[in-house]
């Protein structure tokens, strides 16, 4: 048999396997690994696996070394906001001097902001500005996008941001997956009637169902925005019109949207920093994936982080992501949120690993394609330039990935492997 590509001389091949359920509590503990081992591919899968010895024997039209480094599945950004227009850099003075997110909203500014330029932004040039950002997560080893409209709070907007998330799948070789986040903000003049706007949104997933254009519904539940009870009847309301559900829970305010996402047995509940012990012990008991988000902490300027380590001895599933965004996260640099999940969640390697492969893609609906290494995978992953899985969240702020591989194609290379 010869193999369109063998990768061999790998120091450590990380081996994380896809499972019909999320790791939770002490299974995240576990990282399978392979020293000394090699991988061929063949057909965009996952063909052979084993020692770089028996690898001598192998046949393959392509042989790469690995040089001693890692290996590991293609990461998954399961909660980004990928599509948006403009920036908003005018906000960080507001930022420093202590005015809180949620002001900055009230206020017509954040999110709101965003939405007046995307609203002004063509589809084209949404595609361009969002290829930018989704080659440089490719570029930090991302092979797997969850992707967010909610920057239009209106129909045509929303699916301008819906259509380009649907060009970047068809652009890009790597997975895409797209959320409706219509309920994202209390548009202007729907203050005091946010009923009305929920309705509008309601009515605007049959439409959404009908052109494929979004696999899950998303709302923020949150003091200012939306309620719980509000998004109970949203969800459950997206939920019968066939949608997979995702909620911003209790990022700010502890208003239950745990509880509320475990008890409409949603894909994931985003954000948590304020999720309760009850929420928390729900969570354990669910295969509702706690997606964690401290980049947003760390550049809100908060102290406190979301209580990852306690919800993982809790015995919950946890998954990582960038939350990249305009205005509370902005950074498409997954492994910087690998470090934070080490030295703020108080999270192992081993558990972070896993909370950005087969945890995060469980958080986006797609535990049995992504997220794992294993023969008949699909061979998305990537070469590392760092001599063991800890180091990499433990070396931050820079970029680890030497070659990126989407169903065995090199999709991104560094400058400088040789
Ligand atoms: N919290 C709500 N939404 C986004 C932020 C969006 C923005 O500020 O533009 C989030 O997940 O952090
Ligand atoms: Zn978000």
């Amino acid at each position: 048999m010869i193999y369109d590509l063998l990768v061999t001389n790998i120091g450590q091949l990380l081996l994380p396997k896809r499972s019909p359920k999320p790791l939770k509590g002490k299974e995240m503990a576990h990282l399978p690994i392979l020293k000394c081992a090699a991988m061929a591919v063949s057909d965009g899968r996952v063909a052979w696996i084993g020692s770089a010895s028996e690898a001598v024997h192998v046949e393959a039209k392509l042989k790469i070394d690995a040089k001693q480094r890692v290996v590991s599945p293609g990461l998954v950004d399961p909660h980004t906001h990928l599509v948006f227009g403009g920036s908003r850099e005018n906000e960080l003075p507001l930022k420093q001097a202590g005015v809180p997110y949620l002001d900055i909203l009230a206020g017509g500014g954040g999110i709101l902001a965003t939405v007046n330029s995307t609203r002004l932004a063509s589809e084209e040039e949404l595609i361009n500005k969002a290829s930018f950002h989704v080659e440089r997560m490719v570029s930090h080893g991302v092979t797997a996008i969850e992707a967010k409209s909610g920057y239009g709070l209106e129909r045509d907007t929303e699916l301008k941001q819906l259509r380009v998330i649907k060009a970047l799948n068809k652009k890009y070789p790597i997975h895409f997956v797209s959320t409706f986040l219509g309920p994202h903000a209390i548009p202007p003049g729907f203050r005091g009637k946010e009923h009305m706007f929920i309705k509008e949104m309601a009515v605007l997933l049959d439409e959404i169902r009908t052109e494929n254009l979004a696999d899950y519904a998303d709302i923020f539940c949150e003091t200012g925005v939306f309620t719980v009870e509000q998004s109970r009847r949203y969800l459950r309301e997206a939920k019968t019109k066939g949608f997979g559900l995702k909620i911003h829970a209790d990022e700010i305010n502890p208003l239950g949207g745990t509880e509320l996402a475990v008890e409409l047995e949603a894909a994931s509940a985003d954000h948590l920093v304020a999720a309760s012990d009850k929420g928390i012990r729900s969570l354990a008991e669910s295969n509702t994936v706690a997606v964690l988000l401290p980049g947003t902490t760390f550049y809100l300027g908060k102290e406190l982080y979301a209580r990852g380590r306690y919800m993982i001895d809790s015995g919950a599933a946890v998954a990582l992501a960038t939350d990249f965004n305009p205005g509370s996260c902005v950074t498409e640099n997954i492994q910087f949120i690998m470090s934070l999940a080490g030295l703020r969640l108080k999270m192992t390697p081993e558990e972070i690993w896993n909370a950005v492969t087969v945890n995060a893609a469980h958080a986006i609906g797609k535990g049995d394609e992504v997220g794992g290494l294993e023969i008949g995978s699909q061979a998305d992953f990537v070469i590392w330039n760092i001599p063991n899985y800890q180091y990499l969240p433990y070396h931050f702020g820079v970029n680890h990935a030497a070659i990126v591989y989407c169903e065995g194609k090199r999709i991104w290379e560094c400058a400088s492997y040789g």
